[in-house]
């Protein structure tokens, strides 16, 4: 593939299509021929071989009814774990570390509540100030739970600049008072790539467990969760995973903790074996299943089993040399064709340190937004500032990238944003 500098013209960008050995996925998803697609960060598209399992599934509830758990081509009793053989190779991780269960935030509920063990002067849980609110809420009320308040308990760790997290400051946030890290691994409006191996080995030297976040990396860049030695993460399959709107999401527990008793215990955590035993004493499975807590969402999950399958031929490394590759052709274009528009360009530079989406801030961005959109390209904005874009390696070609550009330098150029309120949607 040809690599920088890039020509600026509409044929360049065709060429790196012919030359993209992933290009033949694109013909795997519903896109929708009208628009540009540059919010699979937040929402992945649907591919056929998704919807093909997620009807295979229906299938064997409308011709099987309640003995679709056991039988058909997929059975629902094990499909989680299925799930989670399939998703090892993502993270890094053996496929008994994982579990495909619940939403990202009540797997970060569990997870809290199974490994947030205050005691003595170490209570305190650190976190940043530019992490997702969900998972701040999550911390602040399990705090409560435990008696504590959170604008004691909770230290978050403060941005230099507003759009990054320095690792020395989150080490320097790390005291004898912290019993448990939980972070991002990549932020989700500046799209910053934490040094998660790095601040795993720094909590683990003074003692505290350290969980991550992968909502925004899982898919679009390689982990070696198991290798790094990380406590625990959880991560939802709706963004770069393409599992649908609320899809089921993902919890890893490293082994080295199986034997814990979870926070938050229900029947599908039991034992497979144990569990239409129907007692009172729970008899924990002995893997990340047993963070399970009820019946999984079947029909929220089925489309992962279509999805996974393209990961495994695809290769998450070649869907990250991809993903490196398209962004910066986007930021390098975006810079060339953009300059003195008034556009930064907020992500980090460094491919070490950026995870798959393109942040880019500008003070009019909730009204570009409205205009892209009118546009017909679908970006996202997160407040205050930002424009978010994402080129995502199994659906985006060169080419789209190209005419977003294109189209975005029109709409500065002509100021066709001014028709709209600089204020944000409902949903944004
Ligand atoms: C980083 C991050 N954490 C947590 C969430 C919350 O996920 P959910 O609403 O699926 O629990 C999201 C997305 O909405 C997210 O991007
Ligand atoms: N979970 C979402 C939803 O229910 C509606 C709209 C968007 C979302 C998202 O996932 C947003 C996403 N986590 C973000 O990075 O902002």
């Amino acid at each position: 593939m040809s690599r920088e500098p890039f020509y600026y013209s509409q044929e360049f960008a065709r060429q790196l299509d012919n030359e993209d050995e992933l290009a033949r996925f694109r013909d795997e998803f519903y896109v929708n021929a009208e628009s540009i697609y540059m919010d699979g960060n937040s929402l992945g598209l649907l591919s056929r071989r998704a919807e093909r399992t997620l009807l295979k599934v229906v299938d064997a509830w409308k011709t099987q009814g309640i003995d679709g758990w056991l039988q058909g081509q997929y059975p629902w009793f094990y499909l989680s774990e299925k799930l989670a053989a399939l998703s090892a190779p993502l993270v890094g991780a053996s496929e008994d570390e994982i579990i495909v269960t619940g939403s990202t935030t009540t797997n970060l509920h569990q997870l809290v509540a199974t490994f947030y063990k205050p005691e003595g002067k170490k209570t305190k849980i650190l976190a940043d100030e530019l992490t997702f609110p969900s998972d701040i809420y999550a911390l602040q009320s399990q705090l409560q739970l435990h008696g504590y308040e959170p604008a004691e308990h909770l230290i978050q760790v403060k941005s230099r600049d507003g759009r990054i997290i320095a690792e020395e400051d989150i080490i320097a946030a790390m005291t004898d008072e912290v019993a448990l890290i939980i972070l991002p691994t990549v932020l989700y409006r500046s799209g910053q790539l934490l040094d998660i191996e790095r601040l795993t080995a720094e909590a683990h030297a003074r003692g505290i467990l350290i969980g991550f976040d992968g909502c925004h990396s899982v898919g679009a860049v390689p982990h070696h969760l198991s290798q790094w030695d990380v406590d625990f993460a959880f991560w939802c399959n709706y963004k770069y995973l393409n599992n649908g709107p609320g899809g089921t999401a993902s919890l890893y527990v490293n082994r080295k903790h199986f034997g814990r008793s979870p926070g938050l215990a229900g029947w599908f955590g039991s034992r497979k074996d144990k569990q239409f035993d129907m007692e009172h004493q729970f008899v924990p499975a002995e893997h990340a299943g047993a963070f399970q807590i009820g019946t999984p969402h079947i029909l929220s999950m089925a489309p992962l089993i279509g999805s996974l399958e393209m990961f495994a031929e695809a290769g998450i490394e070649k869907l990250r040399a991809k993903s490196l590759h398209i962004t910066s052709y986007m930021i390098d274009l975006i810079e060339q064709e953009l300059a003195g528009m008034g556009f930064t360009i907020g992500n980090p530079r460094d491919d070490l340190r950026r995870g798959g989406h393109v942040c880019l801030e500008h003070e009019e961005a909730a009204r570009i937004c409205k205009s892209l959109k009118e546009n017909k390209i679908v970006p996202d904005f997160r407040a205050p500032n930002i424009i978010r874009l994402a080129p995502v390696a199994l659906y985006t070609t060169y080419d789209e990238v190209w005419e977003t550009v294109q189209r975005l330098k029109a709409i500065m150029v002509e100021k066709q944003y001014e028709k709209f309120e600089n204020t944000r949607d409902v949903v944004a």
